[in-house]
């Protein structure tokens, strides 16, 4: 496996009896992205991170990281992987403290290192004042930040995140967020993949995209690219009422128009064309009569292109 791509999934399957919930995924992901992993939900992240971290097993295919074989070589595949991908489980009558020297030693790590290290990562996930608290009083996003601050034990070269602000109100989310793009700031040897069903998220945090559903990937791009990368526009039109299959395809007919589906009360227009082309689609929507009511230009161009692909995969 090359180097390159510290992680790696080929032709990675998973059956749970009839059911196919990641089916073929072939994905590299290039040292030193923070790559978001996304799709809704069930589209079969949490399941590719379970088999990267070998907790479970894929019904076929591989997953590698730093070119290791995650179920035949997990030794030297996990080694030097910092990880949280399933609810931490923690002893909840241990401190912080506590917590980190007993991961260090399972590590192996001297005492002056686990206490250097536990010194500098409470600071990075905000914890310190609570180093010797008991984890039993902690909120869930507190808890979550420990989850992640052990996983950073041992100085780490990859992070594996299945949804890391799942659960958490928006403060928690913000904290969450700011810790994350702190410790790939402080950091330009590091490999991140976090799974995400927020497209948002993923545009703030990341530099590459992974999209996924149906346990297939649909996108693996820079996160520039996706926003920038097409000469089509995207409108969204809302119409009095849930917008019927008559008027996507009136819609979809107009001058110009690349295409249009629905999303919710919506219709996202893809569109070429310079001001006196959107002019005229303005005159040809409000003369369609289905109760155009706004028409803007969508800014979240990687939601648009997200939600495109979805619908195309069904
Ligand atoms: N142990 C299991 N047995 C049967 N089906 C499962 C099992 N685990 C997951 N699935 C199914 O596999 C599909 C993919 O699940 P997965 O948890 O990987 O999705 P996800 O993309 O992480 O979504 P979410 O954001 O909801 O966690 C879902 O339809 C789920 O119901």
């Amino acid at each position: 496996m090359s180097s390159d791509y510290p992680i790696e999934f080929v032709d990675l399957r998973k059956e749970y009896g009839q059911f196919i919930a990641v089916d073929g995924l072939n994905l590299q992901i290039k040292r030193n992205s923070f790559t978001g992993l996304l799709g809704p939900n069930g589209a079969g992240k949490s399941t590719s991170l379970k088999i990267l971290t070998n907790l479970i097993h894929a019904t076929s295919g591989h997953a590698y990281l730093n070119g290791a074989d995650v179920t035949t070589d997990t030794k030297n595949a996990l080694m030097g992987v910092g990880t949280v991908v399933e609810t931490p489980e923690f002893y909840l009558y241990l401190t912080p403290r506590e917590t980190f020297r007993y991961i260090g030693e399972i590590y192996g790590m001297s005492k002056e290192s686990i206490s250097s290290e536990t010194h500098a990562i409470l600071e990075k996930v905000k914890m310190s004042e609570w180093a010797d608290k008991r984890l039993g009083t902690f909120s869930k996003g507190m808890r979550q930040r420990i989850a992640l601050g052990l996983s950073l034990m041992n100085d780490p070269r990859i992070i594996i995140l299945d949804e890391p602000t799942s659960g958490l109100d928006p403060r928690g989310m913000a904290e969450m967020r700011e810790i994350l793009k702190n410790i790939r700031n402080d950091n330009n040897d590091l490999t991140i993949l976090m799974s995400s069903h927020m497209m948002h998220e993923v545009t703030d945090l990341c530099d590459r995209v992974a999209m996924i559903n149906h346990g297939k990937l649909l996108l693996h791009d820079d996160i520039e690219r996706v926003i920038g990368g097409s000469d089509a526009r995207t409108l969204v039109v809302k119409t009095v009422g849930v917008p019927d299959e008559s008027v996507i395809s009136a819609i979809s007919g107009l001058g110009n128009v690349k295409s249009a589906f629905r999303s919710g009360n919506e219709v996202i227009v893809k569109f070429s064309g310079e001001k006196e082309e959107e002019a005229e689609l303005f005159r040809q929507l409000a003369q369609l009569n289905v109760g155009v009511y706004s028409i803007s230009e969508s800014e979240n161009a990687l939601e648009n292109r997200y939600l495109e692909l979805i619908k195309e995969s069904r």
